[in-house]
């Protein structure tokens, strides 16, 4: 048992007033690009033992080992490439931010405090927890920012935020979210954000890559639903756009360790569709709501790369929602949702 803290105490204020705390929590990177922090990040995310389903007697070895020592100078490179300078921050970090920041704008008048926090690295959930509480924030929202749950995202967020409230003698009302995978607010927001974009390009794509993160398949047969989430908002999203599943593929991107992931993974959809005569190209990635390392590097350098110089034309990379008019909107309304009853 975690030890109570004998000044744990909401403020003098009146403690039977409610008041509510949001949490918008992503997955957390790297403080610097210099091999120091990638490793710490890395060290730190996957040694989650949701995120790898191995046991830490065998895993342990090898991540401290090879995967520490090599994949911090490999990726240093990736993660300056897409440092945002000005802000000296990752992208993920600035824009969750930014989310934050501009969502409050339309809860000043209810008082309702919104915040950000990492799952992995700075700000963390605990710190965030207690400066919520330091706020008497006695109703706190935790909204993780994935739309397609998966127990390595999702539940995982979940086990840092409770975890700390062990610490807690008086909890405050926790809500947690599943998913928002065909939330038609999500949903009309990608379809917005979509046709806002490519309407900046001169011509139309033949194709529309829906890329989401990949997931070890044997975790999706173990009971994740993460596939059929994925599934979901592709269906949903061609229905409203009006498009078939060959315009529109689902695809699978950012592979980790030898493993069989989830299929069909994108460089052989982008093989083939250069096969099939394909010379524009559009890709989306719906499962993110903040561009970061796996998509301003991972494809809209290394895919593009990989389209452009087998014949492709145009490659459009279409911004995920970010700190969009059109995200915030979306999370003001998701959040009304999901705190009714706690508001009038
Ligand atoms: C087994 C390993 C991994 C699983 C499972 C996994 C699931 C998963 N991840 C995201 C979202 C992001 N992942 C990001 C980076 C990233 N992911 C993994 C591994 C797994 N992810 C690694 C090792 C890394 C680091 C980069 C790399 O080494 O290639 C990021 C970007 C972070 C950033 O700093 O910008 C995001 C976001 C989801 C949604 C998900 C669920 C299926
Ligand atoms: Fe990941
Ligand atoms: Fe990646």
């Amino acid at each position: 048992m975690i030890a109570l803290n004998e000044n744990d105490h909401w403020g003098e204020e009146d403690k039977l007033q409610k008041r509510i705390g949001v949490l918008l929590v992503n997955l957390g990177t790297p403080e610097g690009t210099d091999y120091r922090s990638i490793r710490r990040y890395l060290s730190q995310f996957l040694s989650d033992r949701r995120v790898i389903e191995i046991p830490p007697w065998l895993w342990q070895p090898i991540l401290q080992g090879p995967i520490l020592t090599f994949r911090p100078r490999r990726l240093s490179k990736s993660y300056e490439r897409v440092w945002d300078k000005t802000e000296n921050k990752s992208p993920l970090a600035v824009v969750t931010k930014r989310q934050a920041e501009k969502v409050q704008d339309y809860f000043n008048k209810q008082n309702v405090l919104i915040d950000w926090a990492m799952r992995y690295g700075q700000p963390s959930i605990a710190k965030k927890l207690d400066y919520l509480k330091s706020k008497d924030c006695n109703h706190i929202l935790i909204l993780s920012l994935y739309p397609q749950y998966s127990a390595t995202t999702t539940a995982t967020v979940n086990d840092a935020v409770f975890k700390h409230l062990m610490t807690y003698r008086m909890q405050p009302a926790v809500r947690t979210t599943f998913s928002f995978a065909q939330d038609p607010i999500y949903i009309a927001a990608l379809k917005q954000n979509i046709e806002q974009k490519l309407s900046e390009y001169k011509h139309r794509p033949e194709q529309i890559l829906l890329s989401f993160h990949g997931l070890p398949q044997r975790y999706v047969n173990a009971g994740d639903p993460y596939e059929q989430d994925c599934q979901a908002t592709a269906t949903a999203l061609r229905l409203a756009m009006g498009k078939t599943e060959p315009e529109m593929p689902l695809v699978y991107q950012s592979r980790f360790g030898p493993d069989k992931w989830l299929e069909p993974n994108i460089t052989d959809i982008i093989e083939k569709s250069l096969q099939q005569g394909i010379k524009r190209l559009a890709v989306v990635a719906p499962g993110f709501m903040a561009d970061c390392l796996e998509t301003m590097d991972e494809i809209n350098h290394e895919y593009r790369h990989l389209f452009m110089s087998k014949g492709g034309e145009e490659f459009m990379y279409i911004p995920c929602l970010n700190d969009s008019l059109i995200a915030i909107n979306m999370l003001h309304k998701l959040i009304t949702k999901e705190i009714q009853g706690w508001i009038s």
